[in-house]
């Protein structure tokens, strides 16, 4: 089986390594590299997985996995770059870095490819984005694919959609994690307790996701299914497009989408 090296574990790349050894992978197959010794040891201890430099994780690994910040890319990239050879595989999950960033920075014809995922991962829920680089094989996608589908539900985009997907799935999460504080808000201001909201927004949340999961239908008409005419959820609805809670909601998510393409460089 191939060694797999994740460089950067923070809160991706511990939700991917955990996801990898739930999914069956043996710690012996992979290893960590991480900038602060004590989250290392942390690490260590928590998962049984060898805590190794980057350069290590360059030289022993088949695949490698970048999942430090954008803004420390460049230095991680120039690091490993004279260890990598053709037949390794380089995977970023970092927002905004292209492959041709990617490739440009390591020795010729090394397979790179790009991924966007998101945090739901950590309960195998997630949903990762996937693109190719230039010197990336049928093989290395299914590879990366394989990884990956051990957290959620993977899809192959062109590399060119990914500061959309990043808009959408990646930050995703925090847009609803959002409307859940501001409903449990509302919810105490209406005077429930705290825990009485808080139930009620979760389980609506998990419910409303499994419905649009599992029916199929189009969120319009789920969400006619509960506008009763006259009714109570008309009235809250009006308020929302009263204050063009749609239309942030497009600004927000181009907001994203412009800021991923400024992390490229
Ligand atoms: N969090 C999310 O929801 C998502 C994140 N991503 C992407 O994942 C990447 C990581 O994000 P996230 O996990 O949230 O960030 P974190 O800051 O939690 O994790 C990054 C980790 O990388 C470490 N690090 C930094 N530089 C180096 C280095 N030179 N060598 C080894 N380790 C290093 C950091 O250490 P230190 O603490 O010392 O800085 C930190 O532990 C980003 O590129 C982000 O765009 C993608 C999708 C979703
Ligand atoms: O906020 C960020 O930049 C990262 C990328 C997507 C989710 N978190």
């Amino acid at each position: 089986m191939s060694v797999i090296a994740v460089i950067g574990a923070g809160v991706m790349g511990e939700t991917i390594v955990a996801g990898m050894l739930r999914s069956g992978r043996r710690p012996a197959d992979l290893m960590m590299s991480e900038r602060r010794p004590e989250r290392a040891e942390e690490l260590r201890e928590r998962y049984g997985v060898e805590i190794v430099t980057n350069v290590e994780a360059a030289k022993r690994a088949d695949t490698i996995l970048l999942v430090v910040k954008p803004q420390d890319m460049p230095d991680v990239l120039d690091e490993i770059a004279p260890h990598i050879a053709p037949g390794q595989l380089v995977i970023s999950l970092a927002a905004g870095i292209t492959t041709t960033t990617l490739e440009s920075r390591l020795p010729d014809k090394v397979a790179a490819i790009r991924v966007m995922p998101n945090t739901p991962a950590l309960v195998d829920e997630g949903m990762a984005a996937i693109s190719r680089g230039s010197h990336c094989s049928e093989e290395d996608l299914q590879h990366a694919e394989s990884l990956l589908s051990a957290t959620g539900k993977v899809m192959r985009v062109p590399e060119k959609q990914q500061d959309a997907v990043t808009a959408i799935s990646g930050s995703g999460p925090a847009y609803i994690f959002f409307v859940v504080e501001s409903m449990i808000e509302a919810g105490v201001h209406l005077g429930l307790p705290r825990s009485t909201a808080t139930e009620l927004v979760v389980q609506t949340l998990v419910g409303s996701a499994r419905l649009l999961s599992e029916s199929g239908d189009h969120p319009t008409e789920l969400r006619e299914r509960v506008t009763s005419p006259g009714g109570t959820t008309a009235a809250a609805l009006r308020e929302l497009e009263d204050h063009k809670v749609r239309a942030a909601f497009l600004s927000a998510l181009e907001a994203a989408r412009n800021r991923s393409q400024e992390l490229a460089g």
